[in-house]
């Protein structure tokens, strides 16, 4: 069976499985193990029939080949006893008489015909008498029975006829003899020749056609005689004096006798039985192989027909129990069937159906009673579950009517918040929009100080892109090197405490740019508290024009517009930078305070440009007097002062006042007239261990320039209360 029938079988068998009831699965079974123990029985008695038949036929032709070989062993005792009571004939053991020799051997010729040579020879191998004259006169020196016959009884094996052939009558087979030969001695106990006997092998076939006859009609046995070497004998003509191999044979040679099942040299199979000549005999040379055998299909023709019968036996039998097993399980599965359909029914929806109370016996019966108190409680139970059903179903219809209001109530605040979202997001798009093309550089940044937001402006401010700078600290892109760390922690104090300088205040920083140049900027911060996170924005926008504007409005709020040093206001900042450097470092100070003398007088004779003009060229005598390290200030009108840094020591100021005092006595060369004027200088010297202040520092120094005016101008003063000298 192919795997594809296989598989359709199961498939159907499962199919079938699906759909039969319990009854027919229980006759299927009963009718299959009637069937299939019939079925074995049957195969038990054929295979024990055809064993004991085949045993009976091979028994049959072994007792053939026995009886045939008993022949041969008994009609070959009766000619060497022929032989040796002819060889005692006085006649013969005489040899004198030829003619009463040949009348003696003719008797015994008519007497077994089969003897189809009898003669005698002298010493010398010349055939002196023989029956019918055959032979006589002629030499048989050579042949082997007479050489052998002379010294011992002799028994010659098969062999075709050699001088005789052509003496003897013509016949269907060529002739074929077994010799016997024997000594004589005269009654002088002389050798007086050899008696010689050729037996015709018509002697053999005679003898297996007598024992065949009956046999051989109905049933083809075949006897084949077999020598040692192989060669038939006897047997089926296309075989005679032909060399066998088959199994039969080999074993004849082992064993005394016996019967087999083997293959023939035609390929049929045979049952042969065989048995050995010449066991029991004293002439040794006499041992062949009888088979008989009989074609197996011819042999066991009589089983075929038991066979048969006991096939057709078996059947019939095997049908009866088959149909009695069929309606005893069809008896027995009736009130299972009944019960199963009532069962159906109810299952189908009929609850008039009743259980059938079933007696048939005693397993049924328990079930049909079981069954029906079960299906009468279900009917009990169902209609329990009915009433609380009908209970259950309005409240299920309340339950599902106010869910269904909720969903409503739901979906309508779902739709609300949908719109509040689409709202949300079209003011978030638009205030976006506004973010990005605003006047000023806007910036988002998260509570880790991350940039969230960063629009055009920004891009065009600070250099680094909108995808460059969202993700990245703020700190790290526009905060200067050296103030990303006050950044970070002002940053985490805010978060912290809540305080912070720079949360809604307007502030000015410098803001690096990508380029790395810094930028001043002008940055409003403003704070936004969320539930998920910190967000922080700022507006920031370039200052630096407005910082230069103011850095020029500063310089020329110090400085002196006539000569272009710095003025009072100048003059009193830089004075406490000079004494802080002084107290650091620490090393003294000199402040010199100077007035035109006469200034007055040019200003009246010459005018006020010219006195503007004096001034000037004062100014420039003042700064090529002093180091550039040193501060000259205009304060008003014609009064200056030095700030003298890292002096030595007091003499020094001394030195440079005095140093003023000559370059101011030169003339000076005006538009309008050359004139000459002095100066009166007053010193004040600053030291940082006496922690003089700056207000009484400059008071020291103006107060020493009076004493130098009422002194008679045109010198230097220090102050008078403390000297340095
Ligand atoms: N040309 C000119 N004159 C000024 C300027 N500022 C003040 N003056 C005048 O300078 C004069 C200063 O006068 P004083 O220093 O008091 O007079 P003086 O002649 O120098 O007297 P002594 O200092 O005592 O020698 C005043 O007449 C002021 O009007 C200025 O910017 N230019």
């Amino acid at each position: 069976m192919s795997r594809r029938t296989a598989a359709g079988a199961i498939l159907s068998i499962k199919k079938l499985s699906s759909t039969l009831s319990l009854s027919s699965w229980v006759t299927i079974g009963v009718v299959l193990s009637v069937l299939i123990t019939t079925a074995s029985v049957l195969a038990l008695v054929d295979q024990f029939t055809r064993s004991y038949a085949r045993h009976e036929a091979e028994a049959r032709l072994n007792q053939l080949a026995w009886q045939m070989q008993d022949a041969l062993d008994r009609s070959m005792g009766e000619r060497y006893s022929d032989v040796k009571l002819l060889s005692q004939r006085p006649s013969i053991r005489q040899a004198k008489d030829p003619e009463r020799m040949r009348a003696v051997f003719n008797e015994l010729q008519r007497n077994v015909p089969n003897y189809a040579w009898i003669g005698f020879a002298t010493p010398d191998g010349n055939v002196l008498a023989a029956a019918n004259g055959l032979l006589e006169g002629q030499s048989v020196e050579q042949r082997p029975w007479f050489q052998k016959g002379q010294k011992d009884f002799f028994v010659g094996d098969y062999h075709p006829a050699v001088l005789l052939e052509k003496k003897l009558p013509v016949m269907s087979d060529p002739w074929r003899f077994v010799d016997i030969a024997t000594p004589i001695m005269g009654p002088d106990g002389q050798f007086q020749g050899v008696l010689g006997v050729h037996l015709s092998w018509t002697w053999a076939r005679d003898l297996a056609k007598k024992l065949l006859n009956p046999a051989n009609d109905r049933y083809d046995v075949e006897i084949m005689i077999v020598r040692d070497d192989g060669t038939v004998l006897l047997g089926p003509r296309e075989l005679e004096e032909k060399k066998i191999s088959i199994d039969s044979f080999k074993a004849s040679l082992r064993l005394p006798s016996g019967s087999m099942r083997e293959l023939g040299e035609d390929g049929q199979h045979y049952l042969t039985g065989f048995a050995r000549t010449g066991l029991n005999s004293e002439y040794t040379e006499m041992k062949w192989s009888v088979l008989v055998r009989q074609r197996e299909q011819i042999a066991m023709s009589g089983f075929k027909d038991l066979e048969r019968q006991v096939l057709f036996v078996g059947c019939i039998v095997g049908l009866l129990l088959m149909a009695l097993a069929f309606f005893m399980t069809r008896r027995l599965v009736a009130p299972m069937n009944a019960l199963s359909a009532a069962l159906e029914r109810r299952a189908t929806g009929d609850h008039s159906a009743e259980i059938p109370i079933v007696s048939t016996y005693y397993e049924i019966q328990l079930l049909s009673t079981t069954l029906s108190t079960m299906v009468q409680r279900e009917e009990n139970y169902l209609r329990e579950v009915r009433s609380l059903n009908e209970g259950l179903e309005q409240r299920v219809e309340d339950r599902t009517r106010r869910l269904h209001e909720t969903a409503i109530a739901l979906q309508q605040a779902l739709d609300n918040q949908r719109e509040n979202q689409i709202r949300l997001e079209e003011s978030e798009t638009e205030l976006r929009a506004i973010l990005q093309n605003a006047h000023d550089a806007f910036i988002a940044i998260d509570e880790d100080g991350m940039v969230l937001e960063w629009n055009r402006q920004a891009e065009q401010l600070l250099g680094w892109a909108h995808k460059e700078a969202v993700g990245k600290e703020l700190a790290e892109l526009i905060i200067p090197f050296e103030q990303r760390e006050l950044h970070r922690r002002g940053m985490t104090h805010f978060l912290n405490t809540g305080e912070g300088v720079v949360i809604n205040n307007r502030i000015e920083i410098n803001a690096l740019r990508r380029d790395g140049k810094e930028l001043p900027i002008e940055m409003t911060v403003g704070y936004v508290r969320r539930r998920a996170g910190h967000l922080f924005i700022a507006f920031l926008h370039d200052i630096t024009e407005r910082q230069a504007f103011r850095n020029s409005l500063q310089e020329m709020a110090l400085t002196d517009i006539l000569t272009g040093l710095p003025n009072r206001r100048a003059f009193t900042e830089k004075l406490p930078e000079a004494m802080a450097r002084a107290m650091r470092e620490p090393q003294q100070m000199g402040l010199l305070f100077m007035d035109i003398d006469g200034f007055k007088g040019i200003n009246d004779k010459y005018g006020h440009v010219a006195g503007d003009e004096l001034l000037v060229k004062f100014a420039e005598r003042l700064i090529d007097a002093v180091r550039e390290v040193d501060t000259v200030a205009r304060l008003a009108g014609d009064e200056f002062t030095v700030i003298l840094e890292r002096l030595h020591s007091p003499a020094d100021a001394m030195g440079v006042a005095e140093k003023i005092l000559v370059s101011m006595r030169r003339p000076f060369v005006l538009t309008a007239a050359t004139v000459s004027v002095s100066s009166s200088i007053g010193v004040a010297i600053y030291e940082p261990s006496r922690h003089t202040d700056q207000d009484a520092l400059v008071a020291q120094a103006d107060k020493a320039m009076y004493a130098a005016k009422r002194a008679g101008k045109n010198r230097v003063e220090w102050n008078t209360e403390e000297s340095p000298v």
